[in-house]
């Protein structure tokens, strides 16, 4: 048995430490509000994110340090916004014997960090090289309910993946390890961005035709943003990849997909963002893929088209119709040539 703190206390640090406390682990989960915290403590609910009862030996806190004293693992699973300010507190409390993992989805615009790089930026006691995340197809409702799930851990140092890998799995939390941390955090960052406009697409009344159009040729952007950065296109096919794709363009569960499907009806971005009440993480790495795309010109249509739809007020049927109406081209043309390179 390990003690371990989970620091974000919505949906996906519930569900996590629910897998923790499921595996005998002694779990302390963190969240920036006392009155949670209390309400956690008293009520073993947590209900405005997930409708499940919490495991009793899963304590809630709202001070950091006592949070990870004594913890040998730290899973780090706020929104990408918070990682900066969260990993800038957490430095003073820990060591590098600690093994951390995120499970955050998320790019920083302007600076096109990744989660993974803005902690270590963030955390002077600690080595990129060290850091794990663990992503892929999995949506916090059902994990609270046990219901079948497989994950992937990623880390350039194989040994603190295991680690990880060993923590939360069980018979029905499946998880793999895989060397390629870019890809594996570029696949679950991405993925949002086409969710919304999965979302978008059923919002307007817009068949599986077309969803299914969005989910392959978002998939193709997916690899070429991430393999021009060194991903391995590889992982694009595995679970942080089409896997995590597939889930939240067509889940009920997703914000992502939720937010898009509002939009797609008519509504504001404000409007809708202020309804979900969750984080929607699709929104600011629409933005960062944006403009790395435009930075280093990677044709990234969907994206584009995104990103004028949440930032220009562009129309969400024009986006369309120009997505639609763009030159003749052949559909496999660069990627085979990335995938040729890679392989040859
Ligand atoms: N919900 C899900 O099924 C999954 C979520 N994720 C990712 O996990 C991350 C967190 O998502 P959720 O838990 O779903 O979000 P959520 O919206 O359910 O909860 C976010 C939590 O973070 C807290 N928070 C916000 N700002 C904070 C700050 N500055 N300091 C400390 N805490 C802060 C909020 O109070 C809230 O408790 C996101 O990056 C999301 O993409 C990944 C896989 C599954
Ligand atoms: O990443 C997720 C599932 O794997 C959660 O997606 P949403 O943030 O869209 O709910």
């Amino acid at each position: 048995m390990s003690k371990v703190a989970v620091l974000g206390a919505g949906s996906w640090g519930t569900a996590l430490s629910i897998v923790l406390a499921d595996n005998g682990h002694d779990v302390r989960l963190w969240t920036h509000r006392a009155d949670q915290a209390d309400t956690i403590n008293s009520t073993h609910k947590n209900e405005k994110y997930l409708e499940i009862m919490i495991p009793k030996q899963i304590k809630a806190y709202d001070d950091l340090a006592k949070a990870v004293e004594d913890v040998s693992a730290v899973v780090v699973v706020v929104p990408s916004s918070a990682i900066r300010d969260v990993c800038a507190k957490l430095n003073n409390y820990i060591s590098s014997n600690i093994t951390i993992v995120h499970a955050s989805k998320g790019i920083e615009p302007e600076s096109l960090k990744r989660i993974s790089e803005m902690m270590s930026e963030e955390m002077s006691n600690y080595l990129y090289e060290d850091i794990v995340v663990l992503s892929g197809p999995s949506h916090a409702e059902e994990v609270g309910k046990r219901q079948p799930t497989t994950v992937t851990v990623s880390s350039l140092n194989e040994n603190n993946a295991e680690i990880i890998q060993d923590l939360f799995i069980n018979e029905a939390f499946r998880v793999y390890t895989s060397p390629d941390i870019l890809g594996v955090e570029l696949g679950g960052a991405l993925k949002n961005i086409i969710a919304l406009g999965a979302g978008i697409s059923d919002g307007l009344g817009y068949g599986d035709n077309a969803k299914a159009a969005l989910i392959t040729r978002g998939l193709a952007e997916i690899a070429r943003l991430g393999t021009s950065l060194g991903a391995n296109p590889l992982t694009f096919l595995g679970l942080p990849g089409v896997g995590d794709l597939i889930v939240t363009c067509t889940s009920v569960h997703s914000r992502n997909w939720r937010a898009g499907n509002l939009l797609g009806k008519g509504r504001k971005l404000e409007e809708v963002l202020d309804q979900m009440g969750m984080v929607v993480e699709g929104v600011r790495t629409t933005k960062a893929a944006h403009q790395f795309a435009e930075k280093q010109q990677i044709e990234m249509p969907i994206t584009k088209g995104l990103y004028n739809i949440l930032f220009e007020d562009e129309k969400p049927k024009t986006v369309v119709d120009q997505l639609m109406s763009r030159s003749k081209r052949e559909e496999m043309d660069d990627l085979a040539e990335l995938l040729s390179k890679k392989y040859s």
